[in-house]
């Protein structure tokens, strides 16, 4: 407002954009259309899942090496006491089950850098580890840099509910398969290129960035990194506008606590104090000087030695995966995460409002040969598609389910209210999946009728049983958990491939 009342005096005295001072009407332009902070309580519609995310790291650059003589009484030329700089702090992200998105991300993360080796031979201060945490079920992706390393692994048994595999893939056994080749794979391009990485550091301290990524593209060249990126996806490159090629599912972090470093710190730069240490080592005994210290001292005396070295750069794209061997696909207040809570040991939030879900709940299910998991994914309502409700957040989740289990209301349409009889329900889902992106209807399908308790529920279902053909019909009441051991049967039988069953939108009668 003062801005703008200073903005209206100076043009009433006659003052133009163009006259001596420009800069001063562009700063008060800035200030006042500057618009006002937005409410922390945003509309349901604002607040958006964000599960893709570029981000660009840089390790801290190490300190640089101190050049110091020392002299004293006794000493008359003084000796070098410069000490070492100290080494970049690493660019971390960590594994937590606190966030449920990338949205508390920044997409520019820098460590600290080292800092200055001294004199007395102090060793410059280590820079301080950037650490950021992200969801649990988050994949990396290389767009340029190192391949990201594991830092520290903590096991988390009783996470159950929120275990997610490895990575989705076309039929089960080809996932178990794949999974274990594709950590295998990665652990021996992780050596490799760590192999690169400490003889380039011990043949030149100074290791520049640009080595970094020629080292790292040379690694990247092989064949086995071209194995590694199995999963090409398309509309990743195609959000971030990335032309060059990526490299995909170089890492995944599926447990609370596990730490993996995407951008290293340099090395600090050598003080001068270790040309004191080697020029006092003996002689070799034929008299002269050992080559080798010579060799090491003329190496030491490269300016470059001083300086430490950058941190190391990477550009990855962060996206979230929760990755489920069986996605609930239904309406909001279907009762979804009552089903989940009733055939898995998760705890899902319950509401009789619609959005209760706003994030999947993932629960497994355990059979004697067998583990599945299941995602709870938030309700869709008509119009999804074009991201009503957070819809297009929500259908991102179901392209990463191999089964789905359309959760139908059986009570939403009656005694007079006015919720949509569940046949409708299943069409306008089908059709929310389709128009978000085709096909993504056709894989196998059961259907669970919920809410059989209810007063003439029994009559709906079976007029849902004449409409609708092709896929089972599971009658359930997840709050009795009653119908639960069926339906998982039905949800193993599906999973192994046992009932192809898939819906199809013309095969649901409506009218
Ligand atoms: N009578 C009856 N009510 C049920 C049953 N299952 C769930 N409900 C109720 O339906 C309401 C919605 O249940 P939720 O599990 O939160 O439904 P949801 O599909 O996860 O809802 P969103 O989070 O909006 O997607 C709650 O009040 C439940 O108690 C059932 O089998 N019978």
């Amino acid at each position: 407002m003062r801005f703008l009342c200073v903005k209206r005096v100076l043009h009433l005295r006659g003052l133009r954009e163009s006259s001596s001072c420009p800069w001063l009407f562009s700063a008060i332009s800035y200030y006042s259309d500057t618009p006002k902070k937005k409410s922390k309580l945003a509309p349901l519609q604002e607040r958006r899942m964000i599960d893709r995310f570029k981000v660009y790291a840089k390790g801290g650059d190490g300190g640089n090496g101190c050049q110091s003589m020392r002299r004293s009484r006794h000493e008359r030329h003084g000796h070098p006491d410069g000490g070492d700089g100290g080494r970049g702090g690493d660019v971390i992200l960590e594994c937590s089950t606190a966030l449920w998105d990338f949205s508390s991300l920044n997409h520019h993360i820098n460590a600290s850098k080292g800092g200055h080796g001294s004199s007395k031979n102090k060793i410059g201060t280590k820079g301080a580890d950037k650490i950021v945490r992200v969801p649990i079920g988050t994949v990396i992706h290389l767009v340029e840099g190192e391949v990201p390393s594991v830092v520290e692994h903590h096991s988390s048994t009783d996470l159950d509910p929120w275990q997610i595999p490895g990575t989705l893939v076309d039929d089960l056994s080809s996932h178990h398969k794949n999974s274990f080749k594709f950590s295998n794979r990665e652990t021996e391009v992780e050596s490799a290129f760590k192999t690169t990485l400490v003889t380039c550091n011990e043949s030149k301290n100074n290791v520049r960035n640009s080595s970094f990524r020629r080292e790292t593209s040379e690694v990247a060249s092989t064949d086995e990194i071209s194995q590694v990126s199995a999963f090409p996806d398309s509309s990743i490159q195609d959000e971030f506008g990335e032309s060059e090629e990526m490299m995909y599912n170089v890492a995944e972090l599926t447990e609370e606590g596990q730490r993996i470093i995407i951008a290293r710190g340099g090395e600090g730069g050598l003080g001068n104090v270790h040309e004191h240490k080697l020029s006092k080592k003996p002689k070799s005994s034929v008299g002269h000087e050992d080559k080798s210290i010579d060799s090491n001292l003329s190496e030491i005396n490269e300016s470059n030695r001083r300086t430490g070295s950058l941190g190391s750069e990477a550009v990855l794209v962060l996206e979230l995966k929760s990755i489920a061997d069986v996605g609930f696909v239904g309406m909001p207040n279907a009762g979804k995460s009552t089903l989940l809570g009733a055939i898995s040991r998760a705890k899902p939030t319950i509401g009789h409002y619609a959005f209760t879900t706003l994030r999947p709940n993932l629960g497994n299910l355990h059979y004697d040969d067998l583990s599945i998991t299941v995602a709870d994914i938030p309700g869709l309502i008509k119009g999804a598609h074009e991201n009503r409700g957070l819809g297009h957040s929500f259908l991102r989740h179901i392209e990463r389910t191999r089964v789905l289990a359309y959760v139908l209301d059986l009570a939403a349409a009656l005694d007079g209210r006015k919720g949509i009889p569940p046949w409708e329900q299943l069409r306008d889902l089908v059709y929310e999946l389709e128009r978000h992106q085709s096909g993504l209807s056709d894989r196998p399908s059961l259907i669970v009728a919920n809410k059989i308790d209810e007063e003439g529920a029994e009559e709906v279902y079976e007029e849902l049983k004449s409409r609708v053909q092709g896929v089972p019909i599971f009658p359930v009441c997840a709050v009795l958990e009653e119908g639960v051991d069926e339906l998982k049967a039905g949800l193993k039988s599906l999973v192994n491939g046992d009932t192809p069953s898939r819906l199809k939108i013309d095969e649901i009668i409506v009218h």
